[in-house]
């Protein structure tokens, strides 16, 4: 079963209107919001309380996220079971960058998620400077049955730390492929790693669902947290918080923990 232990989302609320959109170069893709890959056509799913976030208008925040790290850890998969709720077996390289978009509501807010996928094969590779430019999250994964995407993951980290714009980016380390039997990296190797580089921690499965709902609300929780990533919005709308964010002990470090 999973569970959030985070309960951060308790802590605000806005205040006046729903947040509008950042200003940033959050591009914006086809409707379906799906570049490359063919999943995901259709209308923006509302998978939270969605005749909620309905409700709220066209008025909301948009956040741009990315999702980095080794090629086959399950980026896209990851991705594609946040927004369509599905898993494919065999899925091809990303090439470039896929780009998805989807609306939630968290603790009332309804927020947009424009998410980069990006390419894990430094062949497919291009135009890197882009994928960080004005992202307040970033999701890095790893496959906890290849030792091999747990060691490269400084690697990524200095990339982020070159090309990120944001300097309190957010970031989230995920522990994918948990349903498999052979694993080389165990939990606690994980939540150190994470806790060295102050960065969220979870472990996932695409193929069962685990984790992975959380994985990406808590990222947004913490953005959500942090007002100096959309302190612009904030003025120009008078968005508030009306409470304070929670202690580090009620966010209980904002880890996720699958139970
Ligand atoms: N068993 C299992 N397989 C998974 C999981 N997540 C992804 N896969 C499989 O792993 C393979 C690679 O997944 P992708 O999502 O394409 O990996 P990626 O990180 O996007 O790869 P690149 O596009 O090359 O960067 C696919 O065959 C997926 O079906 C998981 O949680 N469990």
């Amino acid at each position: 079963m999973e569970r959030c232990v985070s309960k951060a989302a308790a802590g605000w609320r806005a205040g006046g209107p729903a947040c509008m959109a950042l200003s940033g170069p959050v591009t914006t893709g086809p409707r379906d919001g799906t570049l490359g890959r063919s999943w995901g056509a259709g209308p923006l799913s509302l998978p939270v309380r969605g005749a909620e976030a309905a409700a709220q208008g066209p008025a909301m925040a948009t956040l741009k996220l990315v999702v980095l790290g080794d090629s086959a850890v399950g980026k896209s998969s990851l991705l594609l079971r946040f927004t369509d709720d599905t898993f494919e077996p065999y899925l091809n390289p990303t090439i470039g960058v896929d780009f998805k978009v989807k609306k939630m509501l968290v603790d009332g807010n309804a927020v947009q998620l424009a998410i980069w996928d990006t390419a894990g094969q430094e062949r497919f590779r291009t135009l890197t400077p882009s994928y960080y430019r004005g992202a307040q999250g970033v999701i890095l994964v790893y496959d906890v049955t290849r030792k091999d995407t747990f060691t490269k993951l400084m690697t990524w980290l200095k990339e982020l730390e070159t090309y990120a714009t944001q300097s309190n980016i957010v970031k989230m380390l995920v522990g994918n492929k948990i349903d498999k039997p052979d694993r080389e990296i165990n939990k606690k190797e994980g939540l150190q790693f994470a806790r060295k580089h102050s960065m969220l921690f979870i472990e996932t499965s695409a193929k069962t669902r685990d984790g992975v709902q959380c994985a990406f609300e808590e990222v947004v929780i913490k953005i959500l947290q942090t007002p100096e990533l959309w302190d612009k919005d904030k003025q120009k709308f008078g968005v508030q918080l009306e409470t304070p964010p929670p202690t580090e002990e009620e966010f209980c470090g904002g880890y996720c923990i699958l139970t």
